[in-house]
C-alpha cells in the first residue's frame, strides 16, 4: 500500500516554497481554503504562497482541482451554480473576497487565458484593445501604443504588423493564444493565471507559449495548470501537485520532480497513475 509520507522528516514547512530576502510577502497566498459544489467538496484545506514574478504549476490527475483553486484568484468560481468556499485569498495582502472589492478592479491586475484560444469575432487589434475601451479609454493614440507593445510581448507583432485589421478568427490557433495572452497583458496585470494554454496546440505552437511564459516572468507572476509534466518541469519555479482535493506537495520544481518527499507526488510524475 501506498504510504502518504516518504520520509518521516516531512513537515508542513516543505510545502512551502523558501522565500527570498527581497520578497517579505507572497504575491498571492491562499489560505485554509475550501472549495464546495453544493455538497461535493472539491478542495480540501489548502494553503499556499506564491511568490511575485514566479511561475507555479499545479499539476494532479484530472478532476483533482487545479482549475477549480486557480480559478479563485481572479474569482471565476464565482459564477458557478452551488460554489463556496471558506478561507481567504490574498493578492498583495489584501483579501480579494472581501465584499468591498471590485471584481472588475481585481480582474484588471489578475489576467488570465484559458485552454482553448477565445478571441472574440472582432479585429486583432480590437481584441487586444477590448480591455482598454471597457474601462473607458477612448484616447486613440494610447490605446495604439498599448496594442502593440501587448502585441510585442506576447511575440506576435511581428506575424501580423500589415494585418492588424484581419479578423482575429483567422490566426492558427497557436496564434490566437498569443493574440489572447496579448489581450490579457494589455490591461497592465501584474499576475497572469494559465488554465493548460497549450494543450488545445501543436508542439510548435506550445513551445512558442512556453518560451513567451519564461520571458513573461521578468514582469509578471504566473500561475500555470497543465497536465503535460515536461511542460511543468521546462517551465515552472515552483509545483503543486494536488490529488483529490488536497495539496499533497509544494516546493521547488527541480525537487518535485527529482527527489519528490512524498510516495504519491513520485508515483504520479513517473506516471504510475493519473
Ligand atoms: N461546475 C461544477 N459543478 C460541480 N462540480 C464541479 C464543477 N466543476 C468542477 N467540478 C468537480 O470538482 C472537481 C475538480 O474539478 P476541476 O475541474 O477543478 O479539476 P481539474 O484538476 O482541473 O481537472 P481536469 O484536469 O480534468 O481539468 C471534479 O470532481 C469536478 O467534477
Amino acid at each position: 500500500m501506498e504510504s502518504e509520507t516518504k520520509s518521516p522528516k516531512a513537515t508542513q514547512e516543505k510545502t512551502e516554497p523558501k522565500m527570498d530576502s527581497k520578497s517579505q510577502n507572497y504575491k498571492l497566498h491562499a489560505k485554509n481554503i475550501d472549495v464546495f459544489y453544493d455538497d461535493f467538496k472539491a478542495i480540501n484545506n489548502i494553503s499556499l504562497g506564491i511568490l511575485e514574478k514566479s511561475i507555479t504549476a499545479f499539476i494532479g490527475p484530472s478532476g483533482c482541482g487545479k482549475s477549480t483553486f486557480l480559478r479563485l484568484f481572479n474569482r471565476m468560481n464565482d459564477y458557478i451554480d452551488g460554489f463556496s468556499m471558506n478561507g481567504n485569498i490574498l493578492l498583495d495582502d489584501k483579501n480579494i473576497y472581501d465584499p468591498d472589492l471590485k471584481v472588475e478592479e481585481l480582474r484588471k491586475t489578475v489576467g488570465m487565458v484559458f485552454q482553448k484560444p477565445n478571441p472574440f469575432p472582432k479585429s486583432i487589434y480590437e481584441n487586444v484593445a477590448y480591455g482598454l475601451r471597457i474601462q473607458g479609454i477612448k484616447d486613440e493614440d494610447f490605446i495604439e501604443e498599448r496594442v502593440i507593445t501587448s502585441l510585442k510581448q506576447a511575440t506576435l507583432f511581428s506575424e501580423i504588423e500589415d494585418n492588424l485589421d484581419k479578423s482575429a478568427l483567422s490566426l492558427s490557433g497557436g496564434q490566437q493564444q498569443r493574440l489572447c495572452i496579448a489581450r490579457a497583458l494589455a490591461v497592465k496585470p501584474s499576475v497572469l493565471l494559465m488554465d493548460e494554454p497549450t494543450s488545445a496546440l501543436d508542439p510548435i505552437s506550445s513551445g512558442k507559449i512556453e518560451d513567451l511564459v519564461h520571458e513573461l516572468k521578468k514582469d509578471y507572476t504566473i500561475v500555470i495548470v497543465t497536465h503535460n509534466m515536461q511542460q511543468a518541469g521546462r517551465v515552472s519555479d515552483n509545483t503543486a501537485f494536488l490529488y483529490m482535493g488536497s495539496l499533497i506537495e509544494y516546493g521547488d520544481t527541480q525537487k518535485i520532480f527529482t527527489n519528490p518527499e512524498k510516495d504519491r507526488t513520485q508515483n504520479y510524475i513517473t506516471g504510475r497513475f493519473g
